[in-house]
């Protein structure tokens, strides 16, 4: 057997977590390995965000089935070279395209090289949960991993979870041309808050998308093109099509992590602040640490990992300003706490604001009123911020700033924002923190008067 690679960094899966920790080590002067066993760019590139999102798109424009597909194609191929064997090797990376799997608690080995690295990333992702349903081996299903490839449009897809895959792909769906049926065990988007989540599913339901909640499916039964699903109670429905949406589950299985002492969780791998595993020499990063499944999330922990990896720095991994966005219309963007969880931390300290679409003149000028936006504050700063409506993720943005950096709500009521743009809508909402105070002050009203006295 040839002598074993020794790089720095050797990172395992070429997802965004994977990509962005070997493009930032390779740029920094790291010498970098990194393996990946199916398609460079991941779930994100491939069969995740850029396909689902080229197809709400479309749905939104009113292309057919087939272009709207065709069109999911073509922003993945647009994307493609950014992420491409070619541009890694290009910064310097060497590239393997294989399983990679530890051999012991130093070695990773793919196809028969071996890779000693002073350090290494886990970075191999999640995949489509498939629970053990009887008649679920029998009869044709669909995960995100097989929609993206359909070119005829399902005649009655029956999409089981309501996450926000389900519920996105609801909505692209139904947009369409296909009759679409939601069926979720619990509340449809139950992360999100009640209030944001209700005009959602009543936007989804006026376009047709039966939603039916509180209903586990537990068997399926038929064939292509005619699939019963048997949901809990002893309540059946049956479409043409089925798509599984149930969840994500990192992908653990082929790395053989107990030979390199690497524990996992419920819902990946056992991390410390800093990412690294159990094994000190081995990171964690992306959808495999099981702390969210988001590519700008998968961004953030390439970040931590380099400053501890490349410069020794003690990067912490914090996990309450990572914002997150379901892509539907209207759409709903989440940072920090929701109200309701904010209201279980702080309890009275709490103070919620809120500000409607409707008060905001860009909204009104466009005619897209519907929406709002909720603010929690505490001691003066954010703790969390909900936004419903046109451009709800672009929104919350000025908001991930803010958290990020620990600012107080006066960096947003200080800055001056071009009128008429839905930004104001934030700077509002910063107001309303202030208007209280300044408006209902029997203190301000006693200043005011004093020193109007005195001026000359
Ligand atoms: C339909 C859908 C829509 C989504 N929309 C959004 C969105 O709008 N915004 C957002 O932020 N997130 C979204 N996500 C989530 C996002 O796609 C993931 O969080 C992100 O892709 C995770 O990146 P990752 O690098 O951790 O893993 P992945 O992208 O899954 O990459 C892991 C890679 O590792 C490889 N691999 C696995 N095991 C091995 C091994 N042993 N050896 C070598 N290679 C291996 C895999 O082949 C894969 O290419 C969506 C997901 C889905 C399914
Ligand atoms: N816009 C985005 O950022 C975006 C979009 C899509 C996916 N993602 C990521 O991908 C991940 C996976 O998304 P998802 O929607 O598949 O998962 P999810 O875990 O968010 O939702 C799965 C849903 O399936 C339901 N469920 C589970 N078992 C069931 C059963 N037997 N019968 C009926 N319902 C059942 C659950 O109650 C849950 O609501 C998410 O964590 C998310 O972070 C992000």
């Amino acid at each position: 057997m040839a002598a074993p690679l020794t790089p720095d960094i050797l990172v395992i899966g070429a997802g965004a977590a994977g990509l962005s920790v070997a493009a930032g080590a390779a740029q920094m002067g790291a010498r970098v390995v990194m393996l990946e066993a199916h398609r460079m760019g991941g779930d994100c590139l491939n069969t995740g965000c850029v396909p689902s999102k080229a197809l709400l798109a479309a749905a939104r424009r009113g292309e057919t089935y087939a272009e709207a597909m065709q069109q999911a194609a073509r922003a993945i191929a647009a994307i493609a070279p950014h992420d491409s064997q070619a541009r890694f090797e290009g910064l310097g990376v060497l590239v393997i395209r294989g399983i990679g799997r530890f051999t012991s608690p130093r070695e990773v080995e793919v196809d028969g090289v071996v890779i000693r690295a002073r350090r290494v990333v886990i970075a191999t992702g999640s995949v489509p949960v498939v629970p053990p349903l009887p008649g679920l081996t029998e009869v044709p299903f669909l995960t995100t991993e097989s929609l993206f490839d359909l070119r005829a449009c399902p005649d009655h897809l029956l999409i089981a979870g309501a996450g926000p895959v389900g519920v996105e792909m609801a909505q692209a769906h139904v947009r369409l041309g296909a009759r679409v049926t939601l069926i979720d065990a619990g509340r449809a988007l139950a992360r999100e808050d009640p209030d944001l989540v209700a005009p959602v599913l009543d936007r989804l339901r006026a376009e047709g998308v039966e939603i039916i909640e509180a209903a586990r499916l537990v068997a399926v039964a038929g064939g292509a093109g005619a699939v019963r699903l048997d949901l809990d109670h002893g309540r059946q429905v049956s479409g043409s099509h089925l798509l599984l949406a149930l969840g994500r589950r990192a992908d653990l299985a082929r790395l053989n992590l107990e030979t390199a002492g690497i524990e996992a969780t419920e819902t990946g791998l056992r991390t410390d602040v800093r990412l690294r595993t159990t094994n000190r020499r081995v990171y964690a990063a992306g959808d495999v640490a099981g702390q969210g499944q988001f590519t700008h999330l998968a961004g953030y922990h390439a970040g931590i990992i380099l400053r501890s990896a490349l410069f020794a720095l003690p990067a912490r991994a914090r996990g309450d300003h990572i914002p997150r966005v379901t892509y539907t219309d209207p759409e709903l963007a989440q940072i920090g706490l929701t109200e309701a969880e904010a209201r279980v931390r702080y309890g009275d300290r709490l103070e919620v604001f809120r500000t409607d679409y409707a008060d905001n003149d860009r909204a009104v000028t466009e005619a897209r009123t519907e929406g709002f936006a909720k603010l929690m504050v505490v001691r003066g700063r954010p703790v969390g911020v909900s936004i419903l409506g046109d451009g709800a993720g672009d929104l919350i943005g000025l908001w991930a700033l803010v958290m990020a950096n620990r600012l107080k709500i006066s960096a947003i009521a200080n800055a001056v924002l071009p009128y008429p743009t839905l930004g104001e809508l934030n700077k509002r909402l910063a107001g309303a923190y202030f208007s209280g105070r300044l408006f209902d002050s029997q203190a301000v009203k006693r200043m005011v008067r004093a020193v109007q006295r005195h001026l000359p």
